[in-house]
């Protein structure tokens, strides 16, 4: 079942049309990722979701709701991940905690979420003295505090450091296990294939492709890329010219060839005829990088 309906969703900014037709559906239990390079709309789109912001088009219904219409009702049933603005600086972490319980009818037991999320140590400390990582493992438990249905992260893990960021990867798919559907916003390709069962890509507004990180590498699975050292110098074209090639690139004293079909038989046969030996050969696997170049025409980091 559906928890989460975005059809043909339209936001505009002045004459700017940040969501141009984007359309979704998020099915209970699932973490449901959007995938894109800065401004794509993907903020936009969960505010939306959230209540946040008035669509120009189209409609949405989380668990039945309208957020437009019923903001009070989905409140209850959905969470939203706190800018880190949102908390004054002075609250400590116990009392942002009971505050934020007393918002909702049936809140979550908040000492039981600090636990789960390591932060019972900092009951007494002022937000202002939160790590980053602290900080924002507040925020996802402020998120949590009313025993959503739904909870919305937006940019979970940004400025974490690594071990952080997994940490929260393993907490979040915690949070799924209880039960709890969740719309992340990202701009990481890591986090999108860990912690993603599926992708809804965007990038200028508009919907590139819905599938699983697996499913959105297998639409361009037929690539692949051999990189090597070759032992003596050797023209490109002799390369390019093989009907297995797509493209041959220059890394430092790398080839980076990339083709399909039986790429890596044809390399190393054509260099053998030309006497050459590849060391430090490594064929590298299709990745969720690669499918969003292929899919959008470029990286995420552009
Ligand atoms: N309040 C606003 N007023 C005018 N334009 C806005 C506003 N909010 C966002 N935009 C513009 O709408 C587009 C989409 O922004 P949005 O924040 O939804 O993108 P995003 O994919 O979340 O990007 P990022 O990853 O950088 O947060 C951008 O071009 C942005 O400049």
């Amino acid at each position: 079942m559906a928890i989460i309906e975005v059809d043909s969703l339209v936001k505009r900014y002045g004459d700017h049309t940040a969501v141009d037709g984007v359309s979704f559906a998020v099915e209970q239990g699932e973490i449901f990722g959007i995938l894109g390079p800065n401004g794509a709309g993907k903020t936009t789109t969960v505010e939306c979701v959230e209540g946040l912001r008035t669509r120009d088009g189209g409609a949405i219904r989380v668990c039945g709701i309208d957020p437009q219409r019923d903001t009070g009702e989905l409140r209850q049933l959905l969470g939203a991940q706190l800018q880190e603005s949102e908390l004054p600086d002075k609250l400590t972490v116990g009392e942002a905690m009971e505050l934020y319980s007393s918002f909702y009818r049936e809140s979550a037991d908040w000492r039981e979420l600090l636990d789960t999320l390591r932060l019972t140590d900092k009951l007494g400390t002022q937000f202002r003295r939160l790590s980053g990582g602290q900080k924002q493992r507040l925020s996802i438990a402020l998120a949590l505090i009313g025993n959503p249905k739904v909870a919305v992260l937006d940019e979970l893990t940004t400025g974490l450091d690594p071990q952080a960021r997994r940490d929260t990867w393993d907490l979040i798919e915690g949070i799924r296990d209880h039960g709890v559907t969740i719309l992340l916003v990202t701009h990481f390709m890591e986090e999108a294939e860990r912690l993603c069962d599926r992708l809804a890509v965007i990038d200028s507004g508009r919907l590139v492709a819905i599938d699983s990180p697996a499913g959105l590498v297998a639409r361009v699975d037929d690539r692949q890329r051999i990189r090597f050292r070759p032992s003596a110098p050797l023209d490109h074209a002799v390369l390019a010219a093989l009907p297995e090639v797509t493209s041959v690139a220059r890394a430092g004293s790398q080839l980076v060839v990339t083709g399909t079909g039986n790429l890596l038989l044809a390399v190393v046969t054509e260099l053998a005829r030309h006497h050459v030996t590849a060391a430090d050969l490594r064929v590298e696997q299709t990745s969720l990088d690669d499918a969003f170049v292929a899919l959008t025409g470029r990286s995420l980091d552009d």
